[in-house]
């Protein structure tokens, strides 16, 4: 495969030692891209030399090492690891060479580095230590392939005295053949590696080895299906190049060595004892974490639909008909793991949002040792482990794109032991925090953040909380429960007023886990000193997801849609009021009450809409529908006044400047306000408009195509898994054209 087109070679003659699979596919790559003037090959074995001159993935080749490297710029050692020294050894003494830059491929750095100290007195300045994390099982010159390094990290080490230019030079060389190139210390890629490369080898040979020993080793090899043949795979390593690799770098792994040695002996013991609760949290936790990590590592969002960008392209022309029940409720979904997992005893959920968002707030409590077993089909089991129970997490707490998650989460970390980070995507690193970190800093938490109050959140562990009365200078029921949350750690009561009702999610299930939580008007209060008791908890569907199809309903012609088991807890309801005062056709069936929260069955037919002023004290009870509200304004008729709306503002994007942005594109008459927006409804066109990462507004342009004239299409929608997940299937059932592509 040929990775690249040929361009100006960056170097003369490159040598190449070792033509096994890497330093031949190097060779290959660097010929085949024309990357350097000459690629000679040295090679001890005269055949595989030929070989690779007859393949074309050399100019010449050479047995004798410094005949090869006579006069090279570059020279690129590609031989086990042991071997390395004495070819450093004969490249030093010899005055031909002295002065290229050499690089090579090799597992084990600080004893590549410590032969070359030893070879040439002082580490040479063109030393470019390097390690290409590619290979394969196949082995040998034949396997030569010019693109194995494509879209594959190589790890560059440096040492203090590498010139800057040897350095460009050879990252230069990696990336035109397609390489990720990264840099790290000597010390750090030797332990990196030892836990991600050696222990897996080792483990996999001594397997093995050990099996093949049994009697009973034709049954074991005969019926070897999948696990085994997965995780026994590298064993049919190059068993001379792993001797030297673990010889190599002997003090790197024994110490990962030993602490999976701790492990497993912890493991045995629960096996003996029959502790099954400590399997369930070696595994619940195993089973995630390679997600886990490569999430956080991609500063992205925990599904694997994330990874892109996604662009939905709503056509014009759809319905919007049929009856469908949305998933779990986002806020409820995120209070169910946070206060399960602090109850005592074993706390179940049905009807969970398996979407990022409530995911990462279960990563983040696995990371502090709470076993929590699924989502599976909206249930989940959480093992609580008691008020005290929390561990140290093992790192940062990555949250993804979720708010909620870092600002109740920050409440229950100010009253910790232990010292944690909290860090989230682009979109949340730029969201403030202050709102939180302040008032918890008046309860005595000690918390750093990045400039402004943004993301990553330090929150320091051991500082003693005192209750306090805060009044609440916004209307933020997250503000609220990051607070009341810090109460249960916090000496005496804490009780917060808020300026505007706001969602009471938390104060009713503090008192569903039997937590005595007093509310007085705008005031609420709890005092530390009482357990959480787990429970059951049926998680509705979450009207705010719901308000997309409600919206839809409205604006779509003969349009007849039943959400079914919406919870209508009456600090959510803004967005049925705002509807029902624009005229829209809503009836509320089937009322019943759901684990303390009201559910309903809403039903929405199409209406003629029309422009109101929507009353400011609606706007905490609808702030996530107003981005589809929006598209219902500009399909009503006349003018939409919404003001004191800034928090708006601080969503996931700009809700307001970037609904505004879209909306006119789609040609409607739009002006902004610092605390609001003025829509004039009337026809929409189509065209091109972005989400900005976020969920709402991708899923409230979607909605807008049932009244547009010409398809839309929303550039970064793949965060739409933050919330609603499944949000194109039930569109399909409606009848509305909404489609995803990939993006560039
Ligand atoms: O407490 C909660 O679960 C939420 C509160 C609201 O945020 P604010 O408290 O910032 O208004 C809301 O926008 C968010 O989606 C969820
Ligand atoms: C604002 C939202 O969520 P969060 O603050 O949790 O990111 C939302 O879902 O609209």
């Amino acid at each position: 495969m040929m990775p690249e087109a040929k361009t100006a070679p960056l170097t003369g003659k490159l040598t190449v030692v070792g033509l096994g699979l890497i330093g031949a596919s190097f060779a290959r790559a660097a010929r085949e891209l024309g990357l350097c003037r000459e690629v000679v090959g040295v090679d001890s074995d005269p055949s595989t030399c030929q070989a690779a001159l007859d393949m074309g993935v050399i100019d010449s080749g050479h047995t004798s090492l410094l005949e090869g490297c006579r006069d090279a710029e570059v020279i690129l050692l590609a031989v086990p690891v042991l071997a390395a020294g004495p070819i450093l050894q004969q490249l030093a003494d010899d005055a031909h060479t002295r002065n290229a830059i050499i690089t090579d491929v090799g597992s084990v750095k600080g004893a590549f580095v410590r032969a070359a100290e030893q070879a040439f007195g002082r580490l040479p300045a063109g030393l470019v230590p390097g390690h290409p994390i590619a290979g394969s099982e196949r082995s040998g010159v034949t396997a030569a392939d010019a693109g194995l390094f494509r879209q594959h990290k190589v790890i560059l080490t440096p040492h203090a005295g590498t010139e800057p230019h040897a350095l460009a030079l050879v990252s230069q060389l990696w990336q035109r053949m397609g390489a990720d190139v990264e840099q790290m210390s000597i010390e750090q890629h030797d332990l990196v590696l030892a836990a991600t490369s050696h222990l897996p080898h080792l483990l996999a040979f001594g397997l093995v080895d050990s099996l093949a020993q049994r009697d009973e080793n034709l049954d074991i090899f005969r019926y070897a299906a999948g696990g085994f043949r997965d995780f026994t795979r590298i064993a049919a390593s190059d068993p001379q190049m792993w001797h030297d690799i673990f010889l190599s770098n002997r003090d790197a792994v024994l110490q990962q060595l030993d602490t999976l040695n701790a492990n497993l002996q912890a493991l045995r013991q629960a096996v003996a004892d029959s502790d099954g609760h400590y399997l369930m949290g070696v595994f619940t936790r195993a089973r995630v974490a390679r997600e886990h990590f490569s999430t956080i590592l991609a500063q992205r969002a925990y599904m694997q639909t994330m990874d892109k960008e996604l662009i939905f392209v709503a056509q014009p022309g759809g319905s919007a008909n049929g009856s469908i029940r949305v998933p779990g409720d986002k806020s409820i979904s995120h209070r169910t793991i946070m206060l399960g997992s602090l109850a005592v005893g074993t706390t179940e959920v049905d009807g969970f949002l398996e979407g990022e968002d409530a995911l990462a707030t279960i990563q983040a409590f696995r990371d502090m040792g709470v076993v929590i077993e699924g989502p599976v089909e909206g249930r989940v089991v959480i093992h609580g482990v008691g008020l005290h129970g929390l561990q140290p997490p093992p790192g940062p707490i990555y949250v993804g794109n979720s708010g909620t998650t870092m600002r109740l989460l920050s409440g229950i970390l100010a009253g910790q032991a232990f010292d944690t980070t909290l860090t989230g995507d682009a979109s949340l690193s730029k969201r403030p925090m202050n709102r939180v970190a302040n008032p918890l800093r008046e309860m005595g938490a000690v918390i750093e953040t990045a400039a402004e109050g943004r993301p990553p959140l330090t929150i320091r562990g051991g500082h003693k909380l005192t209750g306090m009365h805060y009044d609440m200078p916004m209307a933020s029921a997250q503000v609220k429960s990051c607070l009341l949350l810090a109460g249960l750690y916090a000496s005496g009561s804490t009780s917060v007023t808020e300026p505007a009702p706001t969602r009471d999610h938390s104060e009713r299930m503090l008192q569903g886990f039997g937590y005595p939580v007093e509310v007085h008007d705008s005031t609420v209060r709890i005092e530390s000193g009482h357990e959480l008791s787990a429970t059951y908890i049926e998680v509705p569907a979450d009207i705010s997801s719901a308000a997309f199809f409600m919206v839809a309903a409205c604006i779509a012609e003969n349009a007849d849609v039943m959400l079914e088991h919406v919870g209508i807890n009456p600090t959510r309801t803004g967005v049925i009021d705002i509807l029902k005062l624009m005229g829209a056709d809503i009836s509320i069936e089937r009322v019943r009450v759901v684990g303390g929260e009201r559910v309903a069955d809403i039903r929405m037919r199409s209406s003629k809409l029309k422009g109101i002023e929507i009353p400011q004290e609606l706007v905490p009870l609808a702030i996530d529908e107003f981005p589809v509200l929006f598209i219902a304004a500009a399909c009503a008729e006349g003018r939409t006044i919404l003001r004191g709306a800034e928090e708006l503002r601080v969503k996931e994007c700009d809700r307001i400047e970037v609904m505004a942005d879209g909306l006119r594109t789609l040609g409607v008459q739009v002006e902004t306000l610092p605390d609001g927006i003025i829509i004039d409804g009337g026809p929409m066109g189509g065209g091109e408009v972005w989400a900005h990462g976020d969920h709402r507004i991708a899923m409230s342009f979607s909605v807008a195509s049932l009244r547009a004239a010409q398809p839309i299409r929303i550039h970064g929608s793949q965060h739409v898994a933050t919330s609603f997940p499944n949000f194109l299937q039930l569109c399909a059932r409606l009848g509305m054209r909404v489609s995803a592509e990939v993006g560039a």
